[in-house]
């Protein structure tokens, strides 16, 4: 794979173009820009280990609500006042990136005390254990490089989503000039090597609707947070230990007001009840809406949830009128109104999400070319195709094919205007052939096509081979604040 990733600052509405230049560092598949003026202050050593000021212990993460490593921390929380990087234990490196070290990490002598729900607690009160992935981010480096501003967003991003298919951010702290970001560990790995270990490197139709369907989900609600992802690829798409995904990687994206709107269809003369089929751009009109009705945390998205009294109404709580100029993404992925610099919005997601259904399934990404260079050229100008594989005509597999292929060609529209997404958001979507029978509420549920091995591993007290076992004086010893992160 020869993607990469790209990102220039003008996020902020900036009508200043920007030149993109190769950045140091960059992994194979990542460059930016370095035109920033960044305006953050150099952070100086002063504190050795601090909890971000952001209230953890008010903070809700319903969906992690009893399970173990989330009550663990809220534990240790209380505990200790505050989460220092001395109260965690790293056990190896599992990934490194542009911006940062991934670890994975356990808490050190994590005997909490009482209270804790018989099930959860082995002999002596000692829980079973628990393994967090944590992210450290050397702050002065990035300064430096002019990629501060990257690791802002994505810590700002990760303390505000709570989603089944998103990162759960535990804890955040600084130690010295690191800023370290504990979240839930994906033991699975990414979905780019899982496919490398496909029969020909390609996902069965199946399981690429099971990924599609995931991501779908954790889309939709990042757009109702007000958040454009724009880097979606299958290596930022980790595997959860029970197989489900974790889009992770919020370096790149944006976050914006998400103004509900109100599409009302005007009912066909012959026909009232049909109103989910699409709508064209003249036969339906915008309504600004009142806010009555809240279910969300969030204090931004109170405002916006609306009853809809008539049935010929929907709502779409997903910013697809926002725009960045940004030059951001990955370049086998780029839309092509983000290549044209003339700006983008929410549809950017759509057109990410047909690249990566079509890399899942045959195996290369769609506008590929010799070169980067070549690769922009085809996204702007070659009309999609799609490889030939081998699928009796009659199969159930055939059907499936063509079904997939109608929402590839839909989602890589290169009017984004016109791409499937644009008009209602996701629940367009969510309504194609392909994801007809997708039980959407209960996709938790549905038994994933591949359980990581090293879930397998673990339960098979093998872990061992992938977690370093520590000696009774290493994990009682004190602990010393590395002077210095195995960084770059
Ligand atoms: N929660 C996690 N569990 C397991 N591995 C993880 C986790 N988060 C990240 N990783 C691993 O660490 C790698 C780097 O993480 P991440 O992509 O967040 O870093 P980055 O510096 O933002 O990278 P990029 O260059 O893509 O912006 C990932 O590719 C993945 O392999």
């Amino acid at each position: 794979m020869a993607t990469t990733k790209i990102q220039d600052e003008s996020d902020k509405e900036s009508t200043t173009s920007s030149i993109t230049t190769m950045a140091e560092n960059s992994t194979p598949r990542s460059w930016m820009s370095s035109t920033t003026n960044l305006s953050f202050s150099s952070s100086r050593r002063t504190s050795i280990s601090t909890e971000t000021p952001y209230n953890f212990s008010n903070s809700h993460k319903p969906h992690k609500s009893n399970q173990i490593p989330w009550e663990l921390i809220k534990k240790l929380r209380v505990k200790t006042g505050q989460i220092k990087l001395e109260h965690f234990r790293l056990l190896r490196r599992v990934g490194s990136g542009d911006i940062g070290n991934v670890y994975v990490c356990e808490i050190r002598n994590p005997i909490i005390g009482n209270g804790w729900p018989e099930n959860y607690t082995m002999s002596r009160g000692l829980l079973p254990q628990c393994f967090y992935a944590m992210k450290v981010v050397d702050k002065e480096a990035l300064l430096i490089r002019k990629k501060l501003q990257r690791a802002e967003m994505e810590k700002e991003i990760l303390g505000i989503i709570d989603h089944p298919f998103l990162p759960t951010l535990y804890a955040q702290f600084e130690a010295s000039h690191y800023s370290c970001l504990v979240m839930e560990y994906c033991p699975g790995g990414d979905l780019h090597a899982a496919r490398q270990r496909q029969p020909g490197k390609r996902f069965s139709i199946s399981s690429a609707k099971f990924y599609g369907a995931e991501i779908l989900l954790a889309l939709e609600y990042l757009h109702m947070m007000g958040i454009v992802y724009r880097d979606l690829k299958p290596e930022n798409v980790l595997v959860r230990a029970d197989g489900h995904i974790m889009l992770s990687d919020f370096d790149l994206s944006f976050k914006c007001e998400v103004i509900p709107t109100l599409i009302k269809s005007k009912p066909k003369p012959n026909d009232q009840k049909n109103t989910t089929t699409c709508i064209s751009k003249h036969s339906y009109c915008s309504l600004p809406i009142q806010p009555v009705l809240s279910c969300f945390l969030s204090p931004k998205i109170d405002q916006k949830i609306v009853e809809i009294q008539d049935h010929n109404s929907e709502i779409v709580a997903e910013p697809i009128n926002a725009r960045s100029r940004s030059f951001v993404g990955t370049h086998e992925y780029l839309a092509p109104e983000v290549i044209s610099g003339q700006g983008h919005g929410s549809a950017v997601d759509w057109w990410t999400l047909g690249v990566f259904l079509y890399e899942l399934i045959f195996g290369t990404t769609p506008f590929k070319g010799e070169n980067n260079e070549k690769t922009l050229v085809n996204i702007l100008k070659k009309p999609l195709t799609f490889p030939r594989i081998g699928i009796s005509s009659t199969s159930k597999e055939y059907e499936e094919m063509v079904k997939v292929q109608d929402l590839i060609s839909r989602l890589l529209v290169k009017n984004p205007k016109k791409r499937i997404g644009s008009l209602k958001g996701s629940v367009e979507i969510k309504r194609h052939e392909f994801f007809k029978g997708v039980n959407w509420a209960l996709i938790r549920s549905i038994k994933p096509p591949e359980i990581p091995s090293d879930l397998v591993k673990l339960k098979t007290r093998n872990a061992a081979a992938v977690i370093p076992k520590l000696s009774k004086k290493q994990r009682e010893e004190p602990y010393q604040i590395p002077q210095y992160f195995d960084y770059f």
